[in-house]
């Protein structure tokens, strides 16, 4: 197998959005949790991604996992590696993004770095090196309040060179609405001077199509799924991957219980979880007791077990950021944040041993602690259920065949809950 792209992504649902995002430009995709075993069977794809679980963990363990992922997919070919980060350039001063990007620009050799988190499809843009969430800048939007890594600058240029060992330029929009050329050209200024990454701006997937042949004839690039359509686009259009279908994971039914899990705090997915108590069961947690009280857990599989015959339940542990605010000052944030993933891993873990074979994860982080629990080696891609979340077949689960859908905690409509199910047969 020889990659046309190589892609890691720092979180699992960030991986499972690109890897829809791929499919459906026509590459031929699969996703991977961690640098696959040398007896993972993998299907002929054009593109790999490898997910981390490296977003919110210590820099110098994400730089690690980041360059392993990378020598393993440049070991197979892949002439561009793109560094998949959420579209709302989640991380803090500390990092990830700064020290990965540095360390796998290190090893390549990359004279400068695109890096551009914007995702139009899901209101992700950016303008003069400022983000904006839907119509406001990031500092105004619910990231703000993120309770791993809020976010409180919008403007990247500052936000990347604070976690960066290498000066941030800016490509601004009058220079890419000039075309692949003026990029070219701009980028090559900045690399004259020094600076060994530029925050690009895209406001429409035109752009993102004027970088992606940009950043094709590039080892390195960082962003969030905007890039990689730009990517996807630019490989198709130059010939360097024949289009394939738009899905190889749909297959049959798989039948089984179905269960959904929040762990995300996110306003979208507050408002899912709402939406969804006038149509399924659900269970909120009580994340004090998740800290202090191993008892939640038991008492929510008590609540699941004899409901999953009837139909779909959904486990919650979401609440609003004053709840998060007042949980963490009481607990440390990271503790909270852990111990309610791994309770989030302990019920996915018994459900499934009780027969849940079609798996609903709101929250990244979430979703990593729970897939790794189930042992999940990769996943092939199928429908799309709302942008930026495919529904996933796993490959090689001990469990057998399963779907599962991870949902990147600000992605999906209000009815989310009920779509996926719909599309998870
Ligand atoms: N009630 C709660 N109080 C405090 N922390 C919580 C609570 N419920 C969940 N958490 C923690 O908040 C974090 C949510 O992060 P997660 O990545 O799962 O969701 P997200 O950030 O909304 O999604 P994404 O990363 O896909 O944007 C997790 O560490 C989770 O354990
Ligand atoms: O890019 C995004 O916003 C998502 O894929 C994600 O990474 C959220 O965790």
């Amino acid at each position: 197998m020889t990659l046309a792209l190589g892609c890691i992504a720092d979180d699992y649902t960030g991986a499972s959005d690109l890897a829809n995002t791929l499919t459906r430009a026509g590459l031929r995709t699969v996703q991977t949790i961690g640098v696959p075993a040398d007896d993972l069977e993998l299907p002929e794809v054009d593109a790999v991604v490898v997910s981390l679980k490296s977003r919110s963990i210590e820099a110098g363990l994400a730089v690690a996992r980041s360059r392993a992922a990378e020598k393993w997919l440049r070991g197979r070919g892949a002439g561009h590696v793109m560094f998949k980060i959420c579209s709302t350039f989640d991380s803090t001063d500390a990092g990830n993004i700064g020290p990965v990007m540095d360390a796998l620009r290190a090893d390549c050799g990359e004279a400068i770095v695109l890096v551009t988190p914007a995702f139009p499809e899901t209101g992700r843009t950016v303008y003069q090196g400022n983000l904006f969430v839907g119509a406001v800048p990031l500092n105004e939007s619910p990231l703000k309040d993120h309770p791993l890594n809020p976010m409180r600058d919008s403007n990247l240029v500052r936000v990347l060179a604070r976690q960066s060992k290498t000066q941030v330029g800016l490509v601004d929009l009058p220079t890419v609405t000039r075309g692949a050329e003026a990029v070219r050209a701009r980028l090559a200024d900045l690399a004259g001077k020094g600076i060994g990454a530029a925050i690009i701006d895209a406001v429409f997937d035109r752009d993102l199509e004027t970088v992606g042949l940009v950043a094709a004839r590039h080892r390195l690039s960082v962003g969030a799924s905007g890039i990689g359509l730009g990517l996807a686009r630019a490989l198709v259009s130059t010939g360097k991957v024949r289009s394939a279908a738009a899905s190889n994971g749909q297959g049959t039914a798989v039948g089984g219980a179905a269960a959904c899990l929040a762990g995300s705090c996110s306003q979208a997915t507050l408002q899912q979880i709402a939406r969804a108590e006038s149509v399924i069961p659900v269970l909120r947690l009580d994340p004090d007791r998740v800290l202090t009280d191993n008892g939640e857990v038991e008492r929510a599989l008590a609540w699941a077990r004899p409901r999953l015959a009837e139909g779909p339940v959904l486990i919650a542990s979401s609440s609003t950021p004053d709840q998060v605010a007042a949980l963490q000052a009481r607990h440390g944030r990271d503790a909270a944040g852990h111990a309610i993933e791994q309770a989030m891993a302990d019920i996915a873990e018994s459900l499934v041993k009780s027969g849940v074979r079609r798996l609903i994860v709101a929250g990244g982080e979430t979703s990593g602690a729970v897939v790794d629990r189930l042992g999940i080696p990769g996943f092939l891609v199928g429908a799309e259920i709302a942008a930026g979340v495919p529904v996933l077949r796993a490959v090689g689960a001990d469990a057998g065949d399963m779907l599962l859908a991870l949902k990147s905690g600000n992605f999906g409509g209000p009815e989310f809950f009920a779509d996926a199910l719909g599309l998870m047969r």
